[in-house]
């Protein structure tokens, strides 16, 4: 017997699935049906095509490369394309960047991107990396958010040299405002935004630009008006300091006078300095001198900041000695989604989602309760590269690239998800030593007992045969996978009220042909869970955009519960040696829930949910096991 089970872990090496069909077949039968399906479509091309040139139907689909074909070169981005052009324009021994979050909410996939081009830039050419808190706007920072942001960088494996705020510089940047204005180089203003609309060319921007009469005040009044908005002598927004750029002649909108100091509406107390302050530095005014303060070699920042470099050079060849570089890369978005913390709220606030980090969102708090490893997160972004253009990537790309990698780290289990109880008549009790990965001996193995009930899920058995179907039905054989000789119905019962099938019976085909297809079973003993299957949060491409607002867009299936699935108890084993796999950033420190992972054959990649407890099994869908989820034939 022992020799019939190894055969068997042989042959289920050797499947694998019809991804038209989820059926697990040998590479043969996969190979007939391609050729048949081709044969079909053809057939199909050339009758719609009859009348027109067929030349392009004629087309072979290109191959997709196999997934270890496709493992990505994390330096690539650093070693050619734009990346590259930014060092060689400033080849610095030593490399400094920062990354610069505003601490007002949580991080998305957009800044895993800026994360992942900051930290490995520095990273690739021997440097270092600071976290830096943008914190110069406490009506909208909290103290979680910055809890949570460096959390996450950390999880994305990486360690900031050091970890900084701006707001640790508030003095020094007060003195250089003060230094500006002696410069005759700023000046404190008390127009409204209408009027300085009007000073910027108007609705249109096609008036004629001007200076208001403020811009004529000497250094005296300037200091005595700012040292005065410092000291709460003036209402919120009544008074600002503006720097005296180039208003009438520079056609960069952001040397326009812009602002340098506010007094804030809210007058909330700032997270790390309280009420000290009631003025605070804009961010074009702090985060150049940040920049040079700490000896930025390389300020990376997306492409909306580009009409910001002339003010940013401006500024800081006024105030400062060291001369950090500004470059630009492309920001990453992604649609059929949205990523701004405004909608996130809203989603939030109405009850859509569980919350920020809800496995059907793009915040990085999301991505990873909902079991994506830090390290596909990072080889998506990898694979995408960085240009000057912005990425625009479908969720398909996206889950396409967490496919190829979980294909290749995470073992293999059997779950049921709707399951019906299949008695095999002539079966006998043993044990199956099943691989946890059919490609990768190094994975181990673990036992399942094959018991003389088994559960199969409801959708791989049909009342009725039919000719086009390889799985379970009365007289029809099927292979379970692992299990030494396929079985073939021979009866069924059904509940009389709902008419849902309650209990098959089957026998061994032990002398038949080799089954074409296999399917995924559980044995009795094994794990209840409550299974969930996510798919698309919307129904359009650009629900930011959508008519109806952004929840008439929210798409009502969402989220699809299977509460009563089962799976087999080598999920114990997978548990305890979680992380899978361990890849940095998961490595140390502690594991969540979300890193015992695993691919349900058949089925789809899961993770833990952290709704899970000791009693109870919660599982989260990763990704499907290809494009599209509808599996049945
Ligand atoms: N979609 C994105 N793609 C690439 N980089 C991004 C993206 N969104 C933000 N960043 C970068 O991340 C860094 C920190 O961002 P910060 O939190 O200040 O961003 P933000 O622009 O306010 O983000 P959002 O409003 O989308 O939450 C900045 O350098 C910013 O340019
Ligand atoms: N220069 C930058 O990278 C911009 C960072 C800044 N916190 C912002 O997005 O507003």
């Amino acid at each position: 017997m022992a020799d019939a089970v190894d055969k068997v872990a042989d042959n289920v090496a050797k499947l694998v699935l019809d991804e038209e069909t989820g059926d697990m077949v040998t590479k043969n039968e996969l190979k007939k049906r391609i050729q048949k399906r081709a044969r079909k479509a053809a057939a199909a091309a050339n009758r719609s095509n009859a009348q027109q040139d067929k030349s392009s139907s004629a087309q072979p689909a290109a191959k997709p490369a196999k997934p270890e074909e496709r493992v990505i070169d994390p330096d690539a981005m650093f070693k050619q394309g734009f990346l590259n052009e930014v060092y060689k324009l400033r080849p610095s021994k030593e490399v400094v960047t920062r990354f610069p979050p505003e601490p007002n909410g949580y991080l998305h996939l957009g800044h895993a991107k800026a994360i992942a081009v900051n930290f490995g830039f520095a990273r690739y050419h021997g440097g270092r990396t600071i976290l830096r808190f943008d914190d110069t706007n406490p009506d909208a920072e909290k103290g979680e958010y910055f809890v949570a942001i460096e959390e996450t960088i950390r999880w994305l494996g990486f360690t900031p040299s050091e970890i900084t705020y701006a707001s640790d510089n508030y003095q020094r940047m007060y003195d250089l405002a003060e230094k500006l204005i002696k410069m005759e180089k700023a000046y404190v203003c008390h127009c409204d935004d209408v009027e300085t609309k009007k000073q910027r060319g108007g609705e249109d921007g096609l008036s004629p630009r001007y200076r208001c009469e403020h811009a004529n005040q000497d250094v005296e009044t300037n200091l005595r008006k700012f040292r005065g908005m410092r000291d709460g002598e003036y209402e919120p927004r009544s008074a600002w300091l503006r720097m005296k750029q180039d208003i009438v002649n520079n056609p960069n909108p952001q040397m326009w006078d812009i602002a340098a100091y506010r007094i804030p509406k809210d007058q909330e107390p700032h997270y790390r300095t309280g009420t000290k302050w009631r003025i605070y530095p804009t961010y074009d005014f702090a985060h150049c001198l940040c920049d040079s303060f700490e000896g930025i070699t390389h300020s990376l920042c997306t492409t909306e900041f580009i009409m910001s470099r002339e003010s940013y050079e401006w500024l800081n060849k006024l105030l400062v000695d060291f001369q950090p570089m500004q470059r630009e890369y492309g920001r990453l978005n992604l649609s059929g989604t949205i990523m701004s913390k405004r909608g996130l709220r809203t989603l939030i606030e109405s009850n859509v989602v569980r919350g920020w980090d809800d496995p059907r969102l793009y915040t990085i708090k999301g991505i990873r309760r909902r079991g994506i490893p830090p390290g596909a997160l990072l080889s998506f972004i990898y694979e995408l590269g960085v240009t000057t253009s912005i990425t625009q990537v479908s969720i398909k790309r996206f889950e396409q690239s967490i496919r190829v990698y979980l294909e290749r780290t995470v073992p293999r289990l059997m779950l049921v998800l709707d399951p019906v109880p299949v008695v095999i008549e002539d079966g006998e009790e043993q044990d199956l030593d099943i691989p946890f990965s059919p490609k990768d001996p190094k994975l181990g193995s673990h036992t399942v007992r094959l018991t003389k009930t088994v559960y199969i899920d409801r959708s791989d058995f049909r009342e009725v045969d039919s000719k086009d179907y390889f799985r379970l039905a009365p007289g029809k054989t099927v292979g379970l996978l692992n299990v030494p000789h396929p079985i073939k119905a021979v009866s069924f019962t059904k509940d009389e009220t709902t008419g849902a099938i309650k209990e098959i019976r089957a026998v061994y085909d032990k002398e038949g042909k080799k089954p074409k297809t296999y399917i995924q079973w559980v044995p009795e003993g094994s794990l209840p869970a409550e299974v969930r299957i996510h798919e698309a949060l919307f129904k359009s491409d650009s629900p930011g955009s959508a008519p109806g607002g952004l929840l008439s867009d929210v798409n009502p299936n969402s989220e699809t519960i299977w509460p009563n699935a089962l799976i087999e108890t080598g999920f114990h084993e997978v548990k305890r040696r979680a992380p899978w796999p361990a890849a940095e950033g998961e490595k140390t420190g502690e594991v969540g829930p979300e890193t015992v992972r695993f691919q349900a054959m058949r089925v789809a990649y899961f993770a833990l949910d952290s709704d899970s407890t000791d009693d109870k099994i919660v599982l989260n869908r990763i990704v499907a096991l290809k494009e599209d989820s509808g599996k049945n034939a």
